[in-house]
């Protein structure tokens, strides 16, 4: 861009000397205007900007004087040259003491006087430059400053000594020490006595540019409100990554090592926010969050270094793997938040019974593992496992619940039953699954012989995996009968596997293992079809009880398919649903009594009926009972079995009866074995029975016979001698 003229205010009273100014400098290229009085001169330097005034001193109104006094008094940037006809000594110096940048003589040479117009805005160009820089420098410091105090990281110089220079404000807030506090003194005054090689090694190495320390990790002192320096770690100390680099004055060599050393610089970011979530990271990764115990990873670190340490020194090490007897019943029962408080509680009472270098870990679910490094010999390991046992005994009190919850407790031993942390938690929990199948409860060894029953129980799994393919499963059914035993008046489908090697298995044999390995779905969908065909042919042929009895597991209820999986059935096999009892355990209600009101109820409105299976077992609140579509109680075997003839009235089970006669229930007693238990329960007005009196659970074919009979009113007794067996 053509930068602009200059522009000349020419002032003089004499119009032909004006004139020929106005010519002369508009010929060299300035932007000329005249004012051929001082009034006219002053109004023009008021109204415009000049970078230059041409002055005459001797004016009739006005004096030149005057006029430069004006711009003086204003403020006025104009730079004056004067051009006066006085040649006095007194005049020029007056002129200059006014502010003139210039004093010439009249009369002048026009080359004169163009020079020392050039001279003039040559001087004020170079005089408005260095303003300008000025200015600019200026507002760069400022804006520096305004950077360096307001930077979120703390900025400092140190001298070749060490000792701060300069610290931003930021130091204030982070450490709590006041710039003024810290300027003069060392840098180890701030350093955690820890971290004093590193920083030494930060401070004092002589880097620069690219070899400059960066992001290195110290710990620095944070003062407290009452002025005390943390000196050693705690939270009170802060975090910070580091970078530093050398200063050094240009004098001297050009290399490195030639020149001055005249400090350290750099910049210290807090980072114990980051720091913190590391820890928690790190912490999560390693701990069970429910517990805060260490979990697999951890267990297995530390075991793996105490096997090292005991290869060393010849010792030995114990693997001891605790799974709670009873955890799983409270956690159905009474809820996870329970079982969560539970298994803390657990937690807490095993630690009681180890010593400092002892691990305690959760693996999940109710499995705990105990490392013991450095045992003396195997009786110590059982030592502390019958003190676990001992612990775990007392019932726990969990939110107003009593709760019983024994231990079964597998040792392994380094190096005799393993060397490597793998096989050692494997073969404890082979020694722990053991004892849970032999006495439950308790603590065992691992021998090798432990593996074949634990090969059995993975073959199992195995097995039934494959049993749903190759259709291996069977059901049985057993009939319910009228109090006096004469007629049939329900049926309980009961699931059989027909293992190809073991023989007829029953569903204690497999329905846990089932729900554990995720199959039990698969299963129950299999007996509600085929229960509903079967029910479908008998009620075809004429032959059907009133209802036949299906068993659900306790996640079946959870599954939200349940619904469609049974009314899809009904549907299929063209049976109306009042036919379809569905039993379940009030355990299995109280989980979610929302979900199990919402399928239940459901299901009622296709005509279900609903039984409650071994009915005052569980740990339950009756309340549900009002609130659920239930048909019928079914009495618990274990409360028949208990029947003293000549007691009445004082038992459990009486008022388990007299409850299900208030609500307007059918009550069906299970496990009924004898004459004189049925005659008990008969008395009391019970509406049913199932168990091995009338018979016992059979094959279809077995059972259609029996159906047969009670439809033609033959005599029972022709047929239930061969029903006895199943
Ligand atoms: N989820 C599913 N669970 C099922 C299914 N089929 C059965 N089950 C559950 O297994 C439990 C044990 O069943 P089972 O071994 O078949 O035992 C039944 C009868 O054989 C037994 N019974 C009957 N009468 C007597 C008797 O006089 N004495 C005696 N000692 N036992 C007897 O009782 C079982 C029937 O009990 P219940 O169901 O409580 O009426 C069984 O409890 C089911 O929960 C299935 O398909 N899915």
């Amino acid at each position: 861009m053509p930068s602009q003229p200059p522009k000349i205010l020419a002032v003089d009273d004499e119009p032909r000397l004006l004139a020929s100014l106005q010519q002369l400098l508009a010929l060299n290229g300035y932007e000329i205007t005249t004012a051929s009085n001082g009034r006219t001169a002053i109004e023009q330097l008021r109204t415009n900007s000049y970078d230059l005034a041409l002055i005459d001193l001797k004016m009739p109104d006005i004096n030149g004087q005057r006029i430069m006094r004006y711009v003086a008094e204003n403020d006025i940037r104009t730079d004056i040259i004067v051009i006066s006809g006085e040649a006095s000594f007194e005049t020029a110096v007056e002129a200059l003491r006014l502010g003139a940048h210039d004093f010439l003589l009249k009369p002048y040479a026009p080359e004169q006087l163009l020079k020392r117009i050039d001279n003039t805005i040559e001087r004020r160009r170079l005089q408005s430059n260095a303003i300008d820089i000025q200015e600019r420098l200026k507002n760069s410091e400022k804006l520096h400053r305004f950077l360096v105090n307001t930077s979120p990281d703390v900025i400092y110089v140190l001298n070749g000594e060490g000792c701060f220079t300069f610290v931003n404000q930021r130091i204030q807030q982070l450490l709590g020490f006041t710039r003024e506090e810290l300027i003069g003194k060392h840098y180890t005054t701030l350093v955690h006595d820890d971290d004093l090689e590193l920083a030494r090694y930060a401070f004092n190495e002589r880097r620069t540019g690219t070899r400059a320390t960066h992001n290195l990790e110290l710990r620095l002192r944070t003062k407290d409100n009452n002025g005390h320096t943390h000196k050693s770690f705690s939270t009170s100390a802060m975090c910070v990554e580091l970078n530093a680099t050398g200063l050094y004055s240009n004098t001297g060599g050009t290399r490195e090592n030639e020149r001055r050393h005249l400090g350290t610089y750099g910049v210290a970011r807090d980072i114990s926010g980051r720091k913190q979530a590391e820890a928690i990271i790190r912490y999560q990764a390693y701990h069970d969050l429910l517990t805060g115990l260490p979990n697999r990873t951890l267990f297995k670190d530390r075991l793996s270094m105490d096997i090292a340490q005991a290869k060393r020194v010849g010792q030995m090490v114990a693997v001891m793997f605790i799974d709670l007897d009873r955890f799983k019943i409270v956690n159905d029962t009474l809820g996870h938040v329970i079982g969560d408080q539970l298994l803390r509680a657990v937690g807490r009472r095993v630690q009681t019974c180890l010593r400092e270098g002892d691990t305690l870990a959760r693996l999940g679910g109710d499995e705990f593992v105990v490392l013991l490094p450095q045992i003396a010999n195997r009786e110590s390991a059982a030592t502390v496992g019958r003190k676990i046992i001992d612990a775990l005994t007392p019932p726990f009190v969990v939110d107003q619940h009593e709760l019983f919850v024994g231990a079964s407790i597998g040792i392994a031993i380094f190096p005799s039953d393993g060397n490597t942390d793998e096989e050692l938690i494997k073969n404890a929990d082979i020694a722990m699954y053991s004892v849970k199948n032999d006495t439950r409860g308790g603590y065992s060894f691992y021998t090798p012989k432990m593996e074949t029953k634990f090969s059995q129980h993975l073959d199992l799994e195995m097995g039934l995996r494959r049993a749903l393919t190759n259709h291996e499963f069977v059901i049985h059914y057993q009939p319910q009968f009228d109090t006096d035993g004469h007629a049939i008046c329900g049926i309980e489908a009961l699931l059989r596997w027909q293992h190809p090697e073991r023989g007829l298995l029953y569903p204690g044999d497999f329905i846990h293992l089932a729900e554990e390995v995720g199959l039990i779905g698969y299963m129950t969908e299999w007996v509600i079809d085929t229960s509903i065909r079967q029910m479908k042919t008998w009620v075809d042929a004429g032959i059907a009880p009133a209802r036949m009895a299906i068993n659900l597991s306790a996640l079946d209820l959870k599954r939200s398919n349940l619904v469609e999986e049974i009314t899809q059935a009904l549907d299929r096999h063209q049976l109306a649903g009042q036919y379809i009892e569905l039993e379940i355990t009030e355990n299995l209600i109280v989980q979610d009594i929302n979900i199990a009101t919402q399928r239940l109820t459901a299901l009622a409105r296709h005509g279900i009926s609903i039984a409650i299976d071994d009915f005052g077992t569980g740990y339950s609140s009756l309340s549900y009972l009002h609130q659920l579509p239930i048909h019928t109680l079914k009495i618990d075997r274990s409360f028949v079995q208990d029947i003293v003839p000549e007691r009445s009235g004082r038992s459990v089970i009486d008022a388990i009866i007299a409850m299900g006669h208030s609500l307007e229930l059918t009550i069906v007693a299970e496990g009924v074995e004898t004459e004189a238990q049925r005659h008990w329960l008969a008395q009391r007005r019970c509406h049913g029975m199932q168990g091995y009196l009338f018979s016992r659970p059979l094959p279809t074919e077995d059972v259609a016979r029996l159906l047969e009979a009670t439809a033609t009113r033959q005599s029972l007794d022709a047929v239930l001698p061969g029903v006895g067996r199943e």
